[in-house]
């Protein structure tokens, strides 16, 4: 595992030169991989793995209930061969990829367990079920590994990276090594499912890290932000698309990617003095305002306490409704419906006829 410095700190990082498809296919030649749900990581990685050549079959729930069946059949999972129901799949696989969303994974716990004999694996890609286990009752077995790789990514970039020959990177970590070829296994299943490069963590610090990151500057921040800005430009008369342009589409579509490209001074440098200057001072506002934040989001993401709400919120019958209707709500928002107006109106789009 190679040891690469990180503004000082070392940590362990296994790249695809150390660790190539061909020994991972090894690694993986008497193994079957059941992946169980059919969401959004499911497909990316089962689809990921059937294409680098390894033995991927796909558990998923009842088809009048779930669309995951339907979805696998248009993926190419043929019934009886390499699609299956939870029990079927979890009987056959010598992997157990449990990649339900988190809620149902306490669900079907009970399901999946009986399954879990000796000499198996049971893999995640997030550290939430192990790590909240007083919540969620998902205890394994001592007698198999329990392993992780977490793509740090949406599924649908999964799919999308390993398709134009990029990847993604992931996480990965072992909790139980009952079989002495744990780490071996992840690594292979980590290459397999599409990585790039694979950095060392737990399954604590991944929760801890991934909860905070998808509610802080990933997702809740950065909507909080954009709206707040984008109000306050509305509330003083500037135009719903002059808003939008100064809020998102600028941030999507040019600076952003200068950041990703060479980080955040390098975009700073490619935009005028003026904007620098403004910049440079009014971050450390921004930084002070949210730090508290922060601070309470972190400790409630240690506490549980962030747990417990996704564990009541999903674990509802109706809860898809009531998100469809929340994400209504955020589509159909003034300043979401001026960016879909200010899309349509990308060149590229036009020419889509969109
Ligand atoms: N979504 C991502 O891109 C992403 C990224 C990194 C890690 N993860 C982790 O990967 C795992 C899977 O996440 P996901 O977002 O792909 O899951 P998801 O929310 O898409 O759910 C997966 C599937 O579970 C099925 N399901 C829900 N309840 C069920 C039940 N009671 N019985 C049978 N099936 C049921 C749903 O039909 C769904 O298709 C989670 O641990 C998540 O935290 C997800
Ligand atoms: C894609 C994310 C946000 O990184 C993942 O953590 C998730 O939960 O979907
Ligand atoms: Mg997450
Ligand atoms: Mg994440």
């Amino acid at each position: 595992m190679a040891k690469m410095i990180f503004s000082g700190v070392e940590e362990e990082v296994v790249t695809r030169e150390e660790f190539p498809l061909e020994k991972a296919r090894q690694v993986l030649k008497n193994e079957t991989v059941a992946v169980l749900g059919y969401g959004v990581q499911g497909p990316a990685q089962a689809m990921n793995m059937r294409d680098n050549g390894i033995n991927v079959i796909v558990g998923v729930g009842d088809k009048n209930k779930y669309p995951d069946w339907a979805k696998a059949e248009k993926d190419g999972w043929v019934p009886g061969k390499t699609l299956f129901s939870v029990e079927e799949a979890c009987e056959k696989g010598t992997i157990i990829q449990y990649l339900m969303s988190d809620a149902a994974q306490k669900l079907l716990w009970n399901t999946v367990k009986p399954y879990l004999t000796k000499g198996k694996a049971l893999y995640f890609s997030h550290g939430f079920s192990i790590v909240y286990k007083d919540q969620t009752g998902v205890i394994p077995p001592a007698d198999i590994d329990v392993i992780m790789v977490a793509p740090k990514g949406s599924g649908t970039s999964v799919r999308a990276n390993f398709l134009d020959g990029s990847g993604i990177n992931s996480s990965f970590a072992v909790e139980q090594d009952a079989t002495g070829k744990a780490l071996d296994r992840t690594l292979a299943l980590g290459i397999a499912v599409g990585s790039g490069y694979l950095f060392r963590t737990t399954f604590k610090h991944e929760v801890y890290s991934d909860l905070t990151g998808e509610r802080g500057v990933l997702m809740g921040a950065l909507a909080g932000i954009m709206e707040a800005q984008y109000a306050t430009l509305r509330s003083h008369g500037h135009s719903p698309s002059e808003s939008f342009n100064e809020t998102v589409e600028e941030l999507t579509q040019s600076l952003i990617r200068l950041v990703g490209a060479n980080g955040m001074d390098w975009m700073y440098a490619n935009c005028s003095t003026t904007a620098q200057r403004g910049a440079l001072d009014w971050r450390h506002e921004f930084r002070k305002a949210t730090e508290p934040v922060f601070e309470r989001l972190y400790k409630s993401v240690e506490s549980g306490e962030e747990t417990r709400i996704v564990l009541e919120a999903n674990s509802k019958p109706d809860y898809q409704i009531g998100l469809n209707r929340e994400l209504k709500e955020m589509r159909e928002s003034d300043l979401w419906t001026a960016g879909a107006m200010v899309r349509s109106l990308r060149p590229e789009n036009q020419k889509k006829g969109n």
